[in-house]
């Protein structure tokens, strides 16, 4: 069975933060996600997510800590999933590749229907504030 190691950016900005909703037909296409994407061989997490956050949404952000690391068996895929907070610097978003996204309060972000690996994310993210 195919593991993937990916990176997701939970990105800061006002008391908001960024979620994102998949392409449609992409794996969990239209499920809602912290962006990010599969981690290069030659890559850290801080440069896969500066990396894709940039083409998927064309933001400038600052990796922070580790939020937490989920291990989902998919299917057919297992995902490993490297969660950060990471600040947004500047840029415009825009959904270069993705369906959609939006900024939410913490306490919204309930109300999406995120990819299976997100869930204990979600727990997390709405139990600490
Ligand atoms: N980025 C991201 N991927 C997630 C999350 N939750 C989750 O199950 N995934 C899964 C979906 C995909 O199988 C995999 C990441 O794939 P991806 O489609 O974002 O990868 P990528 O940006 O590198 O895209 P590609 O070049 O492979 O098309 O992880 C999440 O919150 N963020
Ligand atoms: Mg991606």
């Amino acid at each position: 069975m195919e593991v993937i190691r990916v990176a997701a950016a939970v990105i800061e900005r006002n008391a908001e933060i960024l979620i994102a909703q998949r392409p449609e037909g992409a794996h969990m296409g239209l499920k809602w996600e912290f962006p990010g994407g599969k981690i290069e061989p030659e890559e850290d997490v801080a440069g896969c997510l500066k990396r894709e956050i940039k083409e998927e949404l064309d933001l400038n952000i600052e990796v922070g800590q580790k939020i937490t690391v989920v291990e989902h068996h998919y299917h057919d895929k297992t995902v490993i999933l490297h969660c950060h907070w990471c600040r947004y610097l500047n840029g415009d978003a825009k959904a270069l590749a993705c369906q959609n996204f939006k900024w939410v309060r913490l306490d919204e972000l309930k109300q999406y229907d995120f990819a299976d690996a997100d869930r204990p994310v979600v727990r997390l993210l709405t139990e600490d504030h």
